[in-house]
């Protein structure tokens, strides 16, 4: 596969008047292959908008290597046609329909008008076309949003929280809007913290926490990394079948009032073990790991016994390189 996006190493300190340096990017690095929907996580303040804002130019990086369209960032005009991005919510006049809208970016774009047509039927507005963008509902704004970015025919689209404020049909259309271009070729990469929305809607991902890639690989192959091998367990007495595991060499425990048996290769030794020692199973269920559970242990925000995490307050620059463990501000 070839990679339309390929930042390696890249360093971004922000030099602050009142807090001082904030390093957003500690060495990040990312690849996105063609035709992928590319799904980019990371909590908040972790360097998504950071990022995606160096990969366009928008911000100046400290260093690191980044290439998009098999250009360097440096030439990244020449490729700047070939790509299409909402990384800050465009605002657009209220007092102009969704059409002139576009009709006016597409002149200034040097689009040719019959885009406009075209965009407009891609992102569902077609009908909504000529009336005015204040009647527009969030979603539909959104829908504009993506239309403008589609003038050019990108091969890349770049979006930053698409789905951000809207409500769950909106965020259906937006899924459907996606998945619609990618069959058509269109490489995306879409940050976001609608988890489910990501594991749905993408081919693969990358996880950034605190300015460095945690994770990243085929949605499919990060989870399955991340499966314990765990099988929840129903039985009459689980305290003794609790017991029977261990005897047996296994390793489980109790959670609300079931057994949780963890690192079987095969479910067959769980019923075989209760079986024999006279345990009879009601229920046995995989407990296969969802993104969310992922996305909380490699970013270490994972609330527990009642304390909240969040990687961003406090987060001061970096010790020097060799520090593997991550600090996490905790408050009550
Ligand atoms: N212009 C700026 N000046 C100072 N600090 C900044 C600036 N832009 C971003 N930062 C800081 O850099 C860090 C990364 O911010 P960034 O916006 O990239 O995170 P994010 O992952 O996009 O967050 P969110 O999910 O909340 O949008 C944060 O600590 C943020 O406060």
């Amino acid at each position: 596969m070839t990679a339309v996006i390929e930042i390696s190493g890249l360093h971004k300190t922000f030099r602050g008047w009142r807090r001082g340096p904030k390093v957003a990017l500690d060495g990040f690095d990312m690849v996105v292959e063609a035709g992928q929907v590319h799904g980019f996580l990371g909590p908040n303040g972790s360097g998504k908008t950071t990022t995606l804002r160096a990969l366009l130019g928008l911000v100046h990086a400290d260093s690191g290597d980044m290439r998009i369209l098999g250009t360097t960032s440096a030439d990244y005009i020449h490729v700047a046609h070939r790509v299409g991005a909402i990384v800050e919510s465009p605002a657009f006049f209220g007092n102009l329909s969704g059409q002139r809208t576009l009709e006016l970016l597409a002149m200034a774009g040097g689009v040719p008008r019959k885009r406009v047509e075209e965009t407009l039927v891609a992102v569902g507005l077609r009908d909504r076309g000529e009336d005015l963008v204040k009647s527009y509902s969030l979603g539909m704004k959104q829908r504009l949003a993506v239309a403008s970015a589609l003038l050019k025919q990108p091969e890349l689209l770049i979006l930053d929280e698409p789905a951000n404020g809207l409500d769950p049909a909106g965020i259906h259309e937006m899924r459907s809007l996606v998945r619609e271009l990618a069959s058509r070729g269109v490489t995306i990469l879409i940050s976001s913290h609608l988890l489910d929305e990501i594991e749905q809607v993408c081919d693969s991902m990358t996880i950034i926490s605190r300015g460095r890639r945690v994770t990243h690989g085929p949605v499919a192959q990060v989870l399955a990394q991340h499966d314990k091998g765990e099988y929840s367990v129903r039985v009459a007495d689980p305290a003794g079948a609790l017991e029977a595991i261990a005897a047996a060499g296994g390793s489980a425990r109790l959670n609300e009032g079931k057994l949780v048996v963890s690192g079987v290769t095969d479910a067959s030794w769980i019923t075989q073990t209760l079986g024999t020692a006279g345990h009879w199973l009601t229920e046995l269920t995989a407990l296969t790991p969802d993104l969310e559970s992922v996305f909380l242990d490699v970013t270490g925000t994972r609330p527990g016994n009642g304390l909240m995490s969040d990687v961003d307050d406090g987060w001061q620059p970096p010790a020097p390189a060799g520090r593997a463990e991550i600090e996490i501000e905790v408050t009550r």
